[in-house]
């Protein structure tokens, strides 16, 4: 039972040009560590997306014609309410996603940041004047809303990375639809209230809740939108990006990820775990930046899988919000199930347990945090995205090797590795085939850097000076006649 201090945030209907509208079908939505039902949602399929698409369409024009200071003003308004009401928010992701309530606390605070962040980024989308070829003319280039914008978000991070997604696009002067995750809508439904609250004017921004397959290709059919932005895994990833080839959409695309970690033996070793224990059991091991594969050098490798494991046998599993706890629930059965495959692979190959490897004995989803030794290229681990509290250790010799290994994979979202040498600090970090890379660190995330991957983890980039331009259609401007 969730205790609120503004109970109208929980919303279980959906938010369509400023309208709360619900459907005869419904969904109900449940908590993933005790199996509770927390509300329900509408089930709404093709002909209520075309109505939002409507909506936000009618509406964009007199949102894109207020001054970048008008809208700025706006942004700033949902920003605080979102930091006024941060407690809720948090009990709400908590309740809905399973993470720790000191997890969800911070999720709210860094997806609020993306809204700050972008209301100030709104008054800084500058045009440019180009030298012209001839005398008589003058060239220039202005930047626009791209147009209506539709986003999907996944469930790991159900404020932020709806956030990351709206503070551009309406700083830019477009309009959404947005698609939050089933597992959990309440965050985006709450994010809404709040919108309405801070003056968000009716159709500029809608949450749409019900059947993805319907939602999802009506957004990706429909001509009135021009950019699909989505965050989720690459097959969804790549439907959605065949789907939107038939209107040309632009695509932002923030996909799986299958980040190595590397441990080189000059490393600090203590802080190589502090950034290990980070990246890798971060909202249990659920995010697309959480180290999938720990690589260590030779000479530290039983020094640092000793530290490791001890860390990691502090880890305190629970629900969310009881006190103490550092580890939730996985989101549902299937992701434990991965879990287990991984595991079992890479015990049956000859890799072995230092700690966790089951289910936990408190039962639901809950999985006890694990640490693998002896891992190696061959098994599922290597390959795969776990998506959970699996940490696996592989060895390496060599600068050259480790760089090969690190690079193996068709995905490009994360890095990490820690060192003290300054050479090696630029070879390895120019060599890694990533879209970011942690230097002695493991969180890099922050809304005023570029969030995003190379090869199949994605396109574009979210956050940041650069994250605006994924909303922003260029438009040159050519004068003639100026001699005249
Ligand atoms: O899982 C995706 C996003 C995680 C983050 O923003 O750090």
């Amino acid at each position: 039972m969730l205790h609120l201090n503004n109970p109208a945030l929980l919303k279980q209907a959906c938010y369509i040009n400023g309208q709360w509208q619900d459907a005869a079908e419904k969904i109900a939505v449940t908590n993933p560590a005790t199996g509770e039902i927390i509300g329900h949602i509408p089930k709404m399929g093709t002909s209520e997306t075309a109505q939002a698409i409507a909506a936000a369409k009618l509406a964009m024009p007199a949102w894109q014609k207020k001054t970048a200071k008008e809208r700025s003003a706006i942004l700033r308004r949902w920003f605080e309410l979102m930091l006024a009401n941060q407690e809720d928010l948090a009990q709400i992701l908590s309740a809905e996603q399973g993470k720790p309530l000191a997890e969800a606390r911070g999720e709210t605070a860094y997806g609020a940041s993306f809204i700050e962040w972008f209301a100030e980024e709104a008054k800084r989308v500058y045009g440019d004047v180009i030298a012209a070829p001839q005398a008589d003319k003058r060239l220039l280039v202005i930047k626009q809303a791209i147009g209506v914008v539709a986003a999907i978000t996944p469930w790991n991070f159900p404020n932020a990375m709806i956030t990351r997604k709206a503070g551009p696009a309406l700083a830019a002067g477009c309009a959404m639809v947005l698609k939050p995750a089933t597992q959990t809508p309440f965050s985006a439904l709450a994010l809404a209230v709040l919108a309405a609250e801070a003056g968000i004017p009716a159709g500029v921004f809608n949450v749409i809740t019900g059947t993805a397959s319907q939602i999802g290709g009506e957004l990706t059919r429909n001509p009135d939108v021009a950019k699909l932005s989505f965050t989720g895994s690459t097959d969804i990833g790549k439907l959605l990006m065949r789907e939107c080839a038939d209107t040309v959409k632009k695509v932002s695309l923030e996909l799986g990820g299958n980040a190595p970690f590397v441990v080189f033996d000059d490393a600090d070793l203590d802080a190589a775990v502090e950034g290990a224990m980070i990246s890798k059991f971060r909202n249990a091991g659920q995010t697309c930046v959480c180290a999938n594969r720990i690589y260590v050098q030779d000479s530290v490798y039983d020094a640092f899988a000793a530290k490791l494991s001890a860390a990691v046998a502090k880890l305190k599993v629970g629900v969310g919000t009881a006190e103490g706890v550092t580890q939730g629930p996985l989101i549902d059965d299937k992701a434990v199930q991965k879990v287990e495959e991984h595991i079992k692979d890479a015990l049956e190959q000859g890799a072995t347990l230092a700690l966790g490897g089951k289910r936990h004995a408190l039962g639901h989803s809950f999985f006890e945090p694990t640490v693998l030794l002896n891992v190696s290229a061959k098994m599922k681990v290597a390959r795969e995205e776990t998506f959970g509290p699996l940490a696996p250790l592989f060895r390496f010799s060599s600068e050259a090797e480790l760089i090969q290994l690190a690079n193996d994979t068709e995905f490009g979202l994360a890095s990490y590795f820690y060192s003290r040498d300054i050479g090696r600090i630029w070879r390895v970090a120019e060599a890694l085939e990533y879209g970011m890379v942690g230097i002695n660190t493991g969180m890099i995330s922050n809304e005023l850097a570029p969030f995003g991957g190379v090869k199949q983890s994605g396109l574009g980039r979210e956050g940041s000076k650069y994250g605006i331009d994924d909303y922003i259609a260029i438009k040159y401007l050519c004068m003639g006649g100026i001699d005249r």
